[in-house]
């Protein structure tokens, strides 16, 4: 599915540049969205600072959580691209190629931290260094580089190196300023390397609020919730605007009524492992939260097997009717944001120690109009020796 960006439209300027990017590759689909903000946040400012660049949407593919693979995965297929288009000009991967059929890169910059470390203060800065593993994922092939490129056999570069960065989306747009003027299609690798400029400020906000989801994922979950939840928008107070630009700071949303957890399991269990209830312990804190909120009905967003969900089913017994959202018909990606988006509109929502998977609901519940209370919440460990820091209220800035 292509976004409906008319390629023409690009076609014309003769000063528009396109900036490509990517992520470490291991990393998970909510990370890699919180650094689509980062770079989103450059182009705002290298606009601002009169460079005509669009952005260049990283197909998806290849994502280690995911059990049924899939690649070349468009934007459109999980987020409404003409609203990330309010924020900075965006372009699906396929619409650019249309446009520049070539595929041709004219630098590849792999970003890296300092291997001597950041020194005992921050200070944001960059130097062009020798490479300290990133040409393990580049080749020299004839006169080009060749790269994973999200999969695109077409997508090749004229130049490769290797730039040691300290900073932020703006310390990024310095070094574009700087050190790549001549540079007509630029691709940012490693990406995540840079951090916000601000976390939590209004920018931050505006490129979050823009991610809006696909029409067909919100659809399916919105289907789901008044069918098997009894939740609308309209009698959980969150409704949104069409446009994300004309939403207003509120805290009146109510939820549907229904608790939802994000409950992280598979590689979770063993690299937060002391952070996380076992499954016993998980449906004695969601027994206790519906009693509290007086609800039968718990939604549970999960990557669990089977088997550990039935096992939780077993331990919350007669006390609370158990969700999941099922369809062999969306790819995993879709799923989760379904998932996501059920567990926004609940009337209590808490997660996974530290996963982004959950932060980002907490984020859509900032958007829905929530009080915080009811949004940053997070699981505790069994024993309540174990300190168990409830998350920080990263509350929305208009
Ligand atoms: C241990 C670390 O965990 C970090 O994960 P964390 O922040 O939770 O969150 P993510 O970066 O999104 O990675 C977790 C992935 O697991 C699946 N997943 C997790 N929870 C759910 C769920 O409730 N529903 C559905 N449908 N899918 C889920 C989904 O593919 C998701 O993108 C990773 O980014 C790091 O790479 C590393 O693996």
């Amino acid at each position: 599915m292509l976004s409906k960006v008319d390629p023409e439209k690009y076609s014309v300027a003769k000063d528009t540049r396109f900036l490509l990017f990517d992520v470490n590759l291991g990393e998970g689909f909510n990370l890699r969205r919180d650094v689509y903000m980062r770079v989103a946040n450059t182009i705002r400012l290298l606009r601002l600072a009169g460079e005509n660049f669009i952005l260049v949407l990283p197909a998806w593919g290849g994502l280690y959580h995911w059990q049924r693979q899939a690649v070349k995965v468009p934007w459109g297929e999980f987020f409404d691209v003409p609203s990330l288009n309010r924020f900075v000009p965006v372009i699906e991967l396929d619409d650019f190629l249309k446009i520049h059929p070539t595929g041709l890169i004219d630098d590849v910059v792999y970003l890296q931290h300092y291997a001597e470390g950041w020194g005992t203060e921050f200070v944001r800065k960059f130097d062009k260094r020798p490479c300290m593993s990133g040409e393990k994922f580049y080749k020299r092939n004839g006169d080009f580089w060749k790269g994973w490129f999200y999969s695109y056999d077409e997508l090749k570069a004229k130049n490769f190196e290797c730039v040691s960065i300290q900073g932020d989306s703006a310390t990024l747009k310095d070094l574009i300023l700087k050190d790549y003027k001549k540079s007509k299609v630029l691709f940012i690798d490693r990406a995540e390397t840079i951090l916000h400029d601000n976390y939590g400020d209004e920018f931050y906000w505006q490129a979050r609020r823009s991610m809006r989801y696909s029409k067909k994922l919100v659809e399916a979950a919105d289907k789901f919730r008044k069918e098997k939840l009894s939740s609308t928008d309209e009698k959980d107070k969150t409704l949104i605007k069409e446009n994300w630009q004309d939403d207003q700071p509120r805290r009146n949303a109510k939820g549907g009524p229904f608790v939802c957890t994000h409950w992280r399991r598979r590689d979770f269990l063993r690299s937060r492992k002391a952070d996380l209830p076992s499954i016993n312990g998980t449906a004695i804190q969601l027994v206790k939260l519906t009693k509290k909120y007086k609800v039968k009905k718990i939604f549970l967003a999960t990557d669990a097997p089977d088997s550990e969900v039935e096992e939780l089913r077993k331990e919350i017994g007669d006390a609370a009717e158990l969700f999941q959202f099922k369809d062999d018909r969306f790819i995993d990606g879709a799923i989760a944001i379904i998932d996501q988006w059920i567990c926004s509109h609940a009337i209590y929502f808490t997660g996974s120690c530290e996963s982004t998977f959950s932060f980002r609901i907490q984020e859509d519940r900032e958007i829905l109009g929530f009080r915080p209370e009811l949004t940053f919440n997070r699981m505790c460990p069994d024993d309540p020796a174990t300190e168990c820091q409830q998350p920080s209220k990263w509350t929305i800035a208009f």
